[in-house]
């Protein structure tokens, strides 16, 4: 866990009674600069305004700009006439001074104009931080070393901890594949695969901003299954490289392996974050579900009541509660991470059920292998094709909803507790591979950054997928990338699965696929890097 995760702290030592003597207080009345915020130990507005960087960029530039003016003009005269510099100047000043002021006023107006002459605003505004004004900029570079990509954003805030623009959108955002678990035995190259993100994204933070804004790099799913020598073999050379190539900001701990709730509860942040709901009664934030490719995640926020009947985690898992402090509110987020069940973890589950033969998932007419985390695995269809039933049976087999661990409480599957429901799982927001697969099974419009659907779409779908040919596959399907083709219809039955008999939600329930989420009049990646943006400049 990183070092400042400050507002976040695990139950894990008092699993059933959340203690709450190790927490800092609910502020109640902070300083009103803070008061309507985010809540951070260490209030920080104030100390990134650090004295004596920049005098006023005002009266800077228009010094300059009238001693350039001045300077040409006098060059000038001073040709025709042999009298002194001085003498001319002050024969002159009063047409000097009559020139000068439309000259000033002019630029003012350019300056000031909106639009036309946006970056010198915005250059404007950052200088004045520097100098103590109330226009705080703070960056924030984070690192989603996930396990099918690597991907950076950059983001800016100001002093309210509001997203500003970069440019034209609120963040940047690059991405790449394949992650850092795609080298495995080579940390250095595997480092390097992150150089032309780090550039970029370095590029974008203002020159004397760059070491003061904080760099992270959150490995999840990936690194998670390398293994621990693996990965942290990768992560040194990764910290090697930000400090040879960068001259970011990084924090002890800014390279990690995320665990899993830690993932899941920055998700949650950032959606509710961007969704404007922090600081309201639990009931009224999102749920999140969050699939990755080696992963996935669920979160959403509990009562106090419930959060202090939570059971004690399985052994060598995260405790199932995390409390929080948001905009001035106490939260108890119940979170949890399945290894192994992401989408693309979850096929190489599902094929292991068959072992080695066919399997009622594969699209009819497909013989072939699947690799994932260096295993191949047979992918072949049933001689009589794929069926939707048949591969009903065996995702819920591969997930283990009925599993015999599952005793005194309600599980999700795998013998988790399911968090017990309510108010906060009311709206769930469903992200990454759930938005992904349903744009290429065609019914979620691939344009748009949110849909509202039910899990019941994802079954239909699957109905259409599973009866296919592999030979009907691009006329059905136009969208599916090739590659997915064959998984179709075991994606489209996982996540159907995952669901309603894994999350336990009704197939006719809405859920909203989330991408992005509107922020204003822009759109922010749903991804947890926002959550933990957010902290790391929380800190500062
Ligand atoms: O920032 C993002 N923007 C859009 N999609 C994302 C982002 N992060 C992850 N995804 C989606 O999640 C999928 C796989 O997740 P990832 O590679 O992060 O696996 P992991 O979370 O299990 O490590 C990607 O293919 C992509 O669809
Ligand atoms: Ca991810």
């Amino acid at each position: 866990m990183p070092p400042n995760d400050i507002r976040e702290h695990k139950s894990n030592s008092k699993p059933h009674s959340q203690s709450t003597a190790d927490l800092d207080p609910p502020q109640t009345s902070a300083s009103s600069a803070t008061a309507n915020k985010i809540r951070y130990r260490s209030p920080s507005a104030s100390e990134l305004l650090e004295s004596g960087l920049a005098t006023s960029p005002t009266s800077d530039s228009h010094q300059s700009l009238l001693s350039i003016d001045g300077g040409k003009m006098t060059a000038k005269r001073a040709i025709g006439r042999h009298e002194s510099l001085s003498d001319k100047i002050h024969r002159h000043r009063g047409l000097l001074l009559l020139i000068s002021i439309p000259v000033v006023l002019i630029t003012l107006v350019i300056l000031l104009m909106p639009g036309a002459s946006t970056s010198v605003i915005e250059e404007y505004a950052l200088k004045s931080s520097e100098g103590g004004g109330s226009n705080s900029r703070k960056y924030a570079v984070i690192f989603d070393a996930g396990s099918s990509g690597s991907r950076v954003h950059v983001y800016c805030f100001d002093e309210n901890l509001d997203l500003v623009p970069l440019e034209n959108e609120l963040e940047l955002f690059l991405q790449l594949k394949p992650g850092l678990s795609a080298y495995p035995n080579d940390p250095r190259q595997s480092a390097n695969s992150l150089v032309s993100l780090l550039d970029k994204a370095e590029a974008s933070v203002p020159h004397e901003l760059r070491p003061k804004t904080p760099v992270r790099v959150g490995a999840t799913a990936g690194l998670r299954a390398l293994g621990h020598k693996a990965s942290e073999n990768i992560l040194q050379a990764v910290r090697e490289l930000l400090k040879d190539r960068s001259r970011l900001k990084t924090e002890a701990n800014a390279v990690t392996v995320l665990d899993g709730a830690q993932e899941g509860s920055y998700q949650w942040v950032t959606i509710n974050y961007l969704l404007k709901t922090l600081g309201k009664p639990y009931s009224e934030t999102v749920g999140v579900v969050d699939l990755g490719g080696g992963s996935v995640q669920m979160a959403y926020a509990i009562s106090e009541e419930d959060a202090a009947t939570a059971p004690k985690p399985l052994q060598g898992e995260d405790s199932y509660v995390r409390e929080m402090y948001l905009k001035g509110r106490k939260y108890f987020l119940y979170v949890h991470s399945y290894l192994h069940y992401g989408l693309l973890a979850a096929r190489a589950e599902i094929l292991k059920v068959s072992e080695g033969s066919n399997n009622p998932c594969i699209v009819t007419g497909y013989d072939g292998t699947y690799k994932y985390g260096g295993k191949a695995f047979k992918a072949a269809a049933s001689s009589s094709g794929a069926s939707l039933d048949e591969c009903r049976r065996v995702a819920l087999n591969a997930l283990k909803v009925n599993d015999s661990v599952c005793t005194h409480m309600k599980c999700t599957f795998g013998g988790v507790w399911n968090g017990g429901g309510g108010g906060g799982q009311k709206n769930m927001f469903v992200a990454s591979f759930f938005f992904d697969r349903a744009a290429e099974a065609g019914f979620v419009d691939p344009t748009q950054p949110v849909a509202t659907v039910r899990p019941a779409d994802f079954e239909e779908a699957a109905t259409q997928a599973c009866n296919m040919k592999m030979g009907e596959g691009k006329s059905k399907f136009p969208r599916v990338e090739e590659d997915n083709l064959p998984y179709l219809c075991l994606d489209l039955v996982y996540q159907y699965t995952l669901l309603v008999d894994g999350f336990g939600l009704k197939p006719s329930q809405t859920i909203t696929l989330v991408k992005k989420v509107k922020y204003g009049e822009r759109a922010v990646e749903a991804a947890w890097p926002l959550g933990s943006a957010i902290e790391a400049v929380s800190s500062l």
